[in-house]
């Protein structure tokens, strides 16, 4: 397609686009695209987690290993949507029919949160759980495969949009590209949690699951129609082949050019095209190779989505006017890079080069890894926290008496408060599971000789017989009166709830209705709300995200800047293959583990990090910068030289000739060596 000219600097752009201040206009679809996207995946993300293990019903273990198993295989499938870009349906073709997928995906998960579709017996929760499963699982399979594979494809289409004289505006194109990230993020993980904490339901109302993934999916549809609407001003780029089979392609022939370097006459010029291929993939390897400690980071990295979550459903999210849910505090994250990458570029940098230390990129990911490390030691500080305040309560309430002597009680209570709680109470075992994070737990001991009625102004809980007790009922946090009534006569009992409470309340045998009946009703806590405050968790996304500046940021230019011209899209797949080998180790280490104290673990992780570090270091020291394009120029001044020399110059025959003959050459070689084994 024809460079077309720009009216304001005179410079090309490309494509049918408009130029607005030296953008073209189509730049402007391809970011609201990433922005609705990352909203979509983000926000669909941020309550993965707390779906399975409230919706599903599945433990802290099984809901963190798929967690994890599908953030790894939204970064697998990069390397699948560059192959079917690059060389079946071109970038444009395969944006769309992915971000068909992906959206279908997004509203499968919308359905399969629907609680009333199986909900035969109108109780409020599913009847027939393998449905729901099912369902989400599919789900989650197809926005893998659309999110990952439209991922290598939308930053390079943008890419493409910009004329080869356009390096400024395409740099200025990857800053707003990152911030449209992290803004899509930031705002769906403030807005999903708050439509999951809504009730909905036809029959019965329940956490609104449905909603918090439907958002995301109608997120998907606007994506892929604002990605349309441009069409007619992209500038399209035909498909130029396997990249990837081209890597292995170029491996196999320069290997066979290696081994038969003797056997064959090359002309000069074949000489320095082979010598030119050679030395890029020379780079690619040595980049792929310091890259094999990496995935280590993003191990710890992508934890924040899971075991930090659960870790914030056991802590109190009471900021004054402002309640947090637990999966609100992920977006800490997008918050802070939106801070500390132009604090990092503009004032910790420069102050560092002052200082004069050379702080080069290897370096700064070296300490990215060393502060993600520190996070996670944080995490562990408030994990002791939370489990010291969690036995306080073993050992402060075992024995509840009424207080009135007719009925003993002997609580025995295990686990933590918001997982699964056994409470044992005389020979009687009542197993309660907590539904959700803002729901808490109660029941009564009638002491009087009347049966009492207890009821709020929402819900009546029966009727409780003399010397009797209730099933445990859930209400939500914060403040509940509750009304006392034997027949006529009424009496109102007001308490507070704290997040991840529950509590036995005594009804004395004195109690007088028509009175205030405040002080003839003890509450006990079977479980104590959660002390340990939300804010805590602070530390640790700062350290995180910190790391995440110094890592990722730098690491994404150290792949692009490090890599020679034409395989620059290979270390981008390679780099997000690092992300999902990081995901698989989660699942690994957590499974081999099987560390029982939760504190344990993230010291485990830290400490692996820090291990891995080392490691990294030490390659680090051995890399050699390099400029691609400097060493590119010098091999093809070389090449132009001897393209010069008719006589050394060979024709397109001949240099299919010798890389036939080179494979021929290396078939001969591989039978040789098989022949001697
Ligand atoms: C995975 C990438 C580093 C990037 N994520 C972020 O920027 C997060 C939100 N801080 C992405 O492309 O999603």
């Amino acid at each position: 397609m024809a460079d077309k000219e720009d009216p304001k600097n005179g410079k090309m752009g490309k494509g049918k686009s408009k130029v607005v201040c030296g953008y073209p206009l189509s730049i402007f679809f391809i970011v609201v695209n990433e922005f609705c996207e990352r909203f979509s995946y983000y926000g669909m993300r941020a309550v993965l987690v707390l779906y399975f293990k409230y919706f599903l019903r599945w433990d802290d273990d099984l809901a963190t290993s798929i967690y994890h198993t599908f953030v790894a295989l939204c970064y697998l499938t990069p390397i699948l949507g560059a192959i079917v870009a690059d060389s079946w349906l071109g970038k444009f073709k395969t944006i769309i029919y992915l971000s068909i997928v992906y959206a279908v995906g997004q509203v499968a998960m919308a359905v399969s949160a629907i609680h009333d579709i199986t909900d035969s017996d109108r109780d409020g929760t599913p009847d027939s759980m393998t449905f729901h499963i099912v369902l989400s699982m599919v789900g989650l399979f197809l926005i893998a495969l659309g999110t990952g594979g439209i991922k290598p494809c939308v930053a390079a289409f943008g890419g493409d949009q910009f004329g080869e004289h356009q390096d400024r505006q395409r740099r200025t194109f990857f800053s707003v590209f990152y911030l449209c990230i992290n803004g899509g993020s930031l705002l769906s993980t403030i807005i999903t949690p708050v439509l999951r904490a809504q009730e909905c339901g036809i029959y019965s109302k329940q956490k609104c699951y449905s909603l918090a993934f439907g958002v995301p999916a109608a997120l998907m549809v606007v994506a892929l129609v604002v990605f349309i609407i441009g069409s007619g001003m992209y500038y399209k780029a035909e498909p130029q082949g396997n990249i990837m089979l081209d890597v292995c392609k170029c491996i196999g022939v320069s290997l066979a050019y290696t081994i038969c370097i003797n056997t064959f006459y090359i002309t000069a010029y074949q000489q320095w095209l082979k010598k030119l291929l050679i030395a890029q993939i020379k780079m690619v390897l040595k980049v792929l190779f310091l890259y094999i400690p990496l995935p280590m980071f993003w191990t710890l990295f992508d934890q924040k989505g899971s075991r930090w979550t659960l870790q914030a459903t056991t802590m109190d999210g009471n900021f004054g006017a402002l309640v947090i849910q637990p999966d609100q505090m992920q977006t800490v994250n997008p918050i802070l890079i939106l801070t500390l990458v132009p604090i990092m570029d503009s004032l910790i940098y420069p102050l560092i080069k002052k200082c004069g230390l050379n702080f080069t990129p290897l370096k700064r990911m070296t300490v990215g890894m060393l502060l993600a490390a520190i996070a996670f030691v944080c995490a562990a500080l408030v994990q002791i926290q939370i489990d010291v305040s969690t036995k306080q309560l073993l050992h402060s309430s075992p024995y509840i008496l009424s207080g009135q002597g007719f009925i003993y009680f002997k609580l025995t209570i295990k686990g933590k408060a918001n997982s699964d709680t056994e409470i044992v109470e005389n020979q009687a075992i009542t197993f309660v599971g907590f539904t959700d994070y803002f729901l808490v737990y109660f029941r009564f001991v009638n002491g009087m000789k009347t049966a009492v009625n207890v009821s709020t102004a929402a819900a009546d809980f029966g009727l409780i017989e003399p010397f009797y007790y209730s099933n445990y009922s859930q209400i939500k946090n914060g403040k509940a009166t509750f009304t006392l009534r034997s027949g006529s006569q009424s009496c109102e009992y007001s308490t507070n709830f704290g997040f991840g409470s529950s509590y036995t309340f005594f009804i004395h045998s004195t109690l007088v209705f028509g009175s205030n009946c405040q002080d003839s009703v003890t509450a006990v806590e079977d479980i104590k709300p959660n002390s340990v405050h939300m804010a805590l968790q602070i530390p640790q996304y700062f350290f995180i995200t910190a790391g995440e500046v110094m890592f990722s940021v730098t690491g994404l230019e150290f792949s692009y800047s490090q890599a020679p011209s034409n395989m620059k899209a290979v270390l981008q797949a390679g780099w997000l293959f690092t992300v999902a080998i990081g995901n698989f180790i989660v699942l690994i280490v957590a499974e081999l583990a099987k560390i029982p104290k939760q504190w344990a673990e993230y010291v485990l992780f830290a400490s692996l990090l820090v291990a891995v570090c080392v490691i990294f270091s030490i390659m680090a020291y051995f890399y050699t910068y390099i400029d691609p394009t400097e060493i590119e120029a010098q091999f093809k001044k070389k090449i132009n030289e001897d393209d010069e020399d008719d006589k050394s110059k060979p024709g397109k025959a001949e240099v299919e000739m010798v890389k036939r003959d080179s494979i021929k050459c290396h078939d001969e070689y591989d039978k040789a060596t098989q022949t001697k084994m």
